[in-house]
């Protein structure tokens, strides 16, 4: 792979809040090789590859902290409903009769294509079929954190807790080494694992060094329903349990109380933001001002595309700022520079990968996209990063990069074929809803 020097207009310095201007990105392989002025960077590397991006700024790829990808061929198929509803009377049905390895293939490969025209460079994921993700994302070059699920009852890919498990360790040891994608164990959710399995998954992530995801206090019912059965609050019972003690994203963390926030913050949990989801489904406001002002470590998600429904972490930025400051009553929550590092660097940092993604930093992973301000919705741009969470679309990236190879060129996917991948969704839609 040819070096390439990147000339953007502007250049997001996540981690010092800067935006630096006639600067140069230079990719070298995988890796960004160095971050100087335009004029020195031609002179180091004379013959690299020269990628103009006038109009254009220049950031880290965007993390999804929290997705269901292959969920994008039931995009559409149940809207308008509460969770349980929506997951009893129509998903885990629809899933129960079609979910095999070739549509977790096809529809993972949906939707990073989609991530990936919308400028997310890397997604954690959880779903059945965990090596058909795993392989969906190796045959796209995407970064992808794969979550192996673990319920407590019968589907199609596993009888038992005991068979998610076994199925879970067999992916994990088949993908070992492969740098772009890793594994966390991802038991569903308080009301769908016991106290026994949960005793596994925390046993085996300790011996495995594996990160767990699990969706958590995702709406009222689930914390009422927990109080019935188990006589106290779904996040007490997994504290109990030692879930705490891994390290851990809490997808969703909608209803937290002060004392609830102050353990997340004391025991390090991850919590991964929802917020188109958890309006869609009427799941509730999560209390996200108030989980950072903790020093909670909050990144943003868009959920599966059957529950969202799409998979667009530019709208999910505005929505979060937006919500932050209706909640509060306060304009100045949730400001736009915490927002991207919401939708970056917190992401890579849950993910136990911010030692390689989430800034464009020397020696970083070469995971960087440039998003074209020029467009009507984006003049004037007297600063480019209250565009990136307020006003761009996300069409307007332009360019993609992951681990230094183009993957987006001027709006391009250079790894799909738009036509196939339509005509792959037409096909189930037809197997899963005849008409
Ligand atoms: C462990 S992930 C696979 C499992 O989760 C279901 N699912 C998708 N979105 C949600 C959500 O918001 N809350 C709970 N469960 C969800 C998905 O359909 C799979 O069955
Ligand atoms: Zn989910």
């Amino acid at each position: 792979m040819s070096t390439q020097i990147l000339l953007p207009r502007w250049l997001i310095q996540i981690e010092t809040h800067e935006v630096l201007t006639g600067h140069a990105l230079v990719i070298k392989q995988d890796r960004i090789a160095a971050i100087l002025p335009a004029a020195d960077a031609f002179a180091r590397y004379p013959d690299a590859e020269r990628v103009d991006l006038p109009e254009h700024a220049l950031l880290p790829g965007l993390v999804n902290l929290h997705t269901h990808s292959a969920m994008t061929l039931l995009r559409g198929y149940a809207d308008d409903l509460a969770l349980m509803d929506w997951l009893n009377d129509h998903i885990w049905p629809a899933e129960g009769a079609h979910v095999s390895d070739e549509f977790v293939f096809d529809g993972t490969q949906l939707a990073i294509a989609e991530m990936i025209r919308g400028g997310t460079t890397c997604a954690n994921d959880g779903y059945f079929h965990h090596g058909a993700v795993a392989r969906a994302a190796l045959a796209s070059g995407f970064r992808m954190m794969v979550g192996c699920s673990i319920l407590e009852f019968p589907t199609p890919y596993a009888a038992d807790a005991d068979q998610y498990i076994r199925r879970a360790l067999d992916c994990i040891d088949e993908f070992t080494g492969e740098s772009l994608v890793g594994f966390t164990l991802a038991p569903h959710a308080p009301y769908s694992v016991s106290d026994a399995t949960f005793g596994r998954i925390i046993t085996l992530a300790d011996e495995l060094g594996l990160g767990i995801h699990c969706h958590i206090h995702e709406t009222q019912d689930e914390i009422d329903d927990s109080l019935r059965q188990h006589g106290v609050r779904p996040l007490e019972r997994l504290a109990r349990l030692g879930l705490l003690d891994s390290p851990l994203i809490a997808a969703h963390m909608v209803h937290t109380t002060d004392a609830e926030i102050a353990l997340l913050a004391q025991r390090g949990v991850h919590v991964a933001h929802n917020p188109a989801s958890n309006l869609k489904l009427a799941s509730g406001f999560a209390r996200i001002t108030d989980q950072l002002a903790a020093g909670i470590n909050v990144g943003i998600g868009t959920d599966g595309a059957a529950s969202n429904n799409k998979l667009d972490l530019f709208a999910e930025l505005r929505l979060s700022a937006l919500l932050a400051k209706g909640q509060s009553g306060n304009p100045t929550a949730l400001p736009a520079w915490q927002a991207l590092e919401m939708a970056t660097i917190n992401g890579a940092k849950a993910l136990g990968w911010d030692d390689r993604i989430g800034s464009l930093e020397v020696g970083k992973q070469a995971d960087v996209i440039a998003v074209d301000l020029s467009a009507l919705g984006t003049q004037p741009a007297y600063d480019p990063v209250s565009h990136l969470v307020y006003a761009v679309d996300r069409n307007q990236v332009s360019h993609v990069w992951i681990a230094g190879v183009p993957q987006l060129v001027a709006g391009e996917l250079t790894r799909f074929k738009q036509a196939q991948l339509v005509a792959n969704a037409r096909r189930w839609q037809a197997r899963i809803a005849p008409r």
